[in-house]
C-alpha cells in the first residue's frame, strides 16, 4: 500500500497542517507532520477545557475502536519550549488511504500556551525515529515506522509549497513531483533525527563555498537555521539588512530583490536554490517594508535546521530503507 496526503500551509508558511482520520468512524483532525519528533499527540476530550480554543479534538470515547493503555504517559517539549503531556491510547489512525489499525495516539492532558494560542493546530504527528518517542514506560513507533513494512517502499516524501497545498506520500515517489535528479545524502538517525551532511553553499549568483555542515531536516520547524558564520555572509550581501536585538534576528527589506541561497547536497555537486522571495519570511510591522529573515543563525545547537522555508524549494525522499536522505529540485 501507499498513502498520499494534501498539506496546507497556515499564515506565512509558518506551520502545513494535514488532515489525519483517527478512530471508528473516523475523527477528522489536522496534524503539524514534524520529522523532528516522534510522538503523534492531538487535543483531546481529556485536555483541559481552559487550553482548547477552538481546536478540534479526538474523544476516545467514540471510537469503537480506541484501547487506552492503562499506566501509560507522554511528555513533550518542543524547539522553542512549549510542550504537552496526557494519557495514551491506540486506535486506527489513516492519511491519504493508508491506514495503520492499532497506532499509538497520545492524547493531551495539558498543553502550553503556545499550542492553545494557535487553533488551528490540533496535535503533531512526529516522523523522526521513535527514539525520540516520549511514552513511558515503553516508547512507542511513529505512524511510518508502523506502516513502514506494508509499504510498496520504505520511504516517505516532503513536497511543501510556498503559500499553497502540497503533499506527504508515504511508500512512493511520484516521478511527477521534482524535476531533473534526486541527490542522496547518508542519514545517521543515532540521535533521532533525520541528520546529514550539507557540503556547502552559495549566495546568489556568487561562488560555491565548500564546507560541510552536520544538518537535521525538520518538517515541523519554520525557517532555515544555519552557522552564524554562514548567516553573517549571506546579510552581509543583502542591502539593508541588519540584526534586529530586538526581534533577535536578521532583518531585511521586503523587497524582492533579496538574493537566493543554495545548499549543496552530497559531493556530487548538486545544490538546491531557495529563492529570495521565501527568504523575505514575514514582515515584522504593519508598514510591510521590513520582513524577518528566513534565514537565521542556529546559535550553537551543533547542527543547522533545514526547515520549512528551505523545504519549499525541494521534493524530499525519506529513505528508511536505505538511511539516506533525497533531494531534489522542483
Ligand atoms: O522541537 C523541534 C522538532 N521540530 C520542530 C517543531 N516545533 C513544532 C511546534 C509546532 C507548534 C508550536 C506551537 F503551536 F506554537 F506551540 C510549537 C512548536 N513542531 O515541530 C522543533
Amino acid at each position: 500500500p501507499t498513502g498520499s496526503a494534501e498539506t496546507n500551509p497556515q499564515e506565512h508558511d509558518i506551520e502545513y497542517l494535514t488532515p489525519v482520520s483517527i478512530g471508528t468512524p473516523p475523527q477528522v483532525l489536522n496534524l503539524d507532520f514534524d520529522t523532528g519528533s516522534a510522538d503523534l499527540w492531538v487535543f483531546s476530550s481529556e485536555t483541559s477545557k481552559s487550553a482548547v480554543n477552538g481546536q478540534t479534538i479526538y474523544d476516545p470515547a467514540k471510537s469503537s475502536t480506541a484501547k487506552k493503555m492503562q499506566g501509560y504517559s507522554w511528555q513533550i517539549a518542543y524547539g522553542d519550549d512549549s510542550s504537552a503531556r496526557g494519557d495514551v491510547y491506540t486506535d486506527a489512525v489513516t492519511i491519504g488511504g493508508l491506514t495503520v489499525s492499532s497506532q499509538a495516539v497520545e492524547v493531551a492532558k495539558t498543553v502550553s500556551d503556545a499550542f492553545t494560542s494557535d487553533s488551528d493546530l490540533d496535535g503533531l504527528l512526529g516522523l523522526g525515529f521513535s527514539t525520540l518517542n516520549t511514552v513511558e514506560p515503553v516508547q512507542q513507533k511513529t505512524f511510518f515506522e508502523k506502516a513502514r513494512p506494508e509499504l510498496d517502499a520504505p520511504v516517505f516524501t516532503a513536497d511543501l509549497r510556498a503559500g499553497a497545498p502540497g503533499h506527504f506520500n508515504f511508500g512512493f515517489i511520484d516521478p511527477g513531483a521534482y524535476t531533473g535528479n534526486i541527490t542522496y545524502a547518508p542519514v545517521d538517525n543515532n540521535i533521532g533525527w533525520w541528520v546529514w551532511t550539507s557540503s556547502g553553499y552559495a549566495v546568489g549568483s556568487g561562488a560555491f563555498t565548500n564546507t560541510s555542515s552536520p544538518s537535521i531536516t525538520d518538517t515541523g520547524a519554520t525557517l532555515l537555521l544555519l552557522p552564524s558564520s554562514v548567516v553573517e555572509d549571506y546579510y552581509a550581501q543583502v542591502t539593508g539588512s541588519q540584526y534586529d536585538h530586538f526581534l533577535g534576528g536578521y532583518t531585511l527589506p521586503c523587497n524582492g530583490s533579496t538574493p537566493d541561497f543554495s545548499f549543496g547536497v552530497g559531493d556530487s555537486g548538486a545544490t538546491i536554490t531557495v529563492p529570495g522571495r521565501y527568504i523575505e519570511y514575514a514582515p515584522t510591522s504593519t508598514s510591510g517594508k521590513t520582513c524577518f529573515g528566513g534565514i537565521q543563525a542556529d546559535d550553537g545547537i551543533g547542527f543547522s535546521i533545514y526547515g520549512d522555508i528551505a523545504l519549499k524549494a525541494a521534493f524530499v525522499v525519506f529513505d528508511a530503507g536505505n538511511m539516506q536522505l533525497g533531494w531534489a529540485s522542483k
